[in-house]
């Protein structure tokens, strides 16, 4: 019998003795040996969740994510990310760039990094999906010469270190916890990354000298059950569909009051489903080509009385374009040593492709590509945070950003469609 046997699991399990004395003496040294075993429990577990700063089978996800220790740090790091911030070409910007092992993130840094802008990027790297596609896209930025540190957004110190060691013009923040359907699962993590990161994020903003001017990603899923289409962003925005859509619309309310009090320069695009190579797993056009390829049943969703399910599917190319346009008019913050000083800019833009596709055509144009006949499942659209359609206005992008999308659903699939190909023919599996 293991001596961890004696310990009672509940102090019911006690039983009445006859003598008081006896059975106080018992009950204490139970006690004791309860208390004992508890701190011995309890240490194994911090030593379990502190062992090392890779540790990743923790039970939660967002304790994984907030508990996670990260190493930054010492003269070698602030050569790294000296080197990786140095601006290389007349005019350029210092930009730090969060978020950039993400999808967008890394098409923005390359993109920074290739016209000679001094680039940072900043990702925590958590398993929301796939992480060695993060890995694979972060050894594709270190060939490029961004350095990407490893961090999170929440954690100040780090975000206070990175102002220190260099002052970054510009921040284009892009790390956030995506995916509609998936705040359902797991909530806290929405608002850990969206509005508590954002919080933080802008907090060392305000304070820096000088401060950088913000560039962030908002979502179309912001216009949640609005019905007029196309979309405008003078439309209304306070019916969220999902709890990703309503962290989002806090971002720009939170917005707002940073550039109100701080006089922070700030710029808000409203992303529309966007797709291509290296993009997330976990959108529909990702796992759709996976299952499609493995001969799987894939689930396209339709609204009542058959009603036509669509987004407005916009190339990562163009919203790549979208995002240097907004950095490069960004104008500076007015505030400094976190007081305001003058008015400052405060913008949101969509930036979509002005073209929404049934999700049924974007199936025909997978099986086209692929030249294999999908197992097509019809499902009712869950109640889960999906809305029927999307449809951006684009006139005040194309106005303010010179933004003008060019690449067609057909034509931005096969280009991704080669880039699965190559990538999972590389000894990569798909993986889900
Ligand atoms: O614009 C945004 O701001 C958001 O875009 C993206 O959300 P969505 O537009 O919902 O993309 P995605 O999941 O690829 O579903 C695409 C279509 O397939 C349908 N869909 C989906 C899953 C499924 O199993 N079946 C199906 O028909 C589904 O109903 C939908 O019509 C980003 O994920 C999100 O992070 C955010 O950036």
């Amino acid at each position: 019998m293991s001596h961890l046997d004696n310990i009672p699991s509940t102090p019911g399990k006690f039983k009445m003795d006859k003598s008081p004395y006896i059975h106080r003496l018992r009950w204490h040294s139970s006690l004791a040996k309860l208390t004992l075993w508890s701190f011995v429990f309890l240490g194994l577990i911090l030593l379990f969740f502190f062992r090392s700063p890779s540790s990743s089978a923790l039970p939660s996800d967002l304790s994984r994510r907030s508990l996670r220790t990260y190493n930054w740090g010492g003269p070698d790091w602030e050569k790294r990310v000296r080197s990786s911030a140095r601006v290389r070409s007349r005019n350029g910007i210092s930009v730090l760039v969060t978020g950039a092992a993400g999808f967008v993130g890394t098409h923005v840094s390359a993109a920074l990094k290739r016209r000679g802008d001094g680039v940072i990027g900043l990702d925590n790297f958590n398993d929301y999906y796939d992480t060695s596609l993060k890995r694979a896209r972060q050894a594709l930025l270190e060939r490029t010469g961004v350095f990407i540190v490893e961090g999170d957004i929440n954690d100040s110190t780090l975000l206070r270190k990175l102002f220190e060691v260099v002052a970054f013009t510009h921040v284009m923040h892009l790390a956030a916890q995506a995916g509609v359907r998936y705040a359902m699962e797991n909530p806290s993590s929405y608002v850990h990354s969206n509005i508590a990161g954002l919080v933080s994020l802008l907090e060392v903003c305000k304070s820096a000298n000088p401060q950088p001017a913000i560039v962030w990603a908002s979502s179309s899923s912001v216009y949640g059950l609005n019905s007029k289409v196309p979309f405008s962003e003078r439309d209304r925005t306070d019916q969220p569909a999902s709890l990703y859509a309503a962290t989002k619309k806090a971002g720009e309310e939170i917005a707002h009051t940073y550039n109100h009090i701080y006089g922070l320069s700030l710029t808000g695009l409203r992303f529309f489903t966007v797709y291509g190579p290296w993009g997330r797993p976990d959108m529909a056009y990702f796992f759709f080509t996976r299952d499609i390829l493995k001969g799987k049943s894939i689930p396209i969703f339709e609204a009542s009385n058959h009603g036509t399910v669509a987004r407005d599917f916009t190339y990562i190319d163009d919203i790549v374009k979208g995002c240097l346009a907004a950095l490069d008019t960004a104008e500076k913050s007015t505030g400094s040593g976190g007081k305001k000083r003058g008015p400052a800019q405060l913008r949101v833009f969509n930036l979509g492709n002005t073209s929404p596709v049934p999700v049924s055509d974007l199936v025909s144009i997978l099986e086209k590509i692929l030249k294999v006949k999908a197992k097509r499942q019809i499902m009712k659209l869950p109640r889960n945070g999906d809305v029927q359609f999307t449809h951006a206005n684009i006139s005040s992008a194309q106005r303010e950003l010179g933004y003008k999308p060019t690449t067609d659903l057909q034509t931005g699939l096969k280009k991704f469609v080669r880039w699965y190909l190559s990538y999972y023919s590389g000894g990569k599996k798909a993986t889900g």
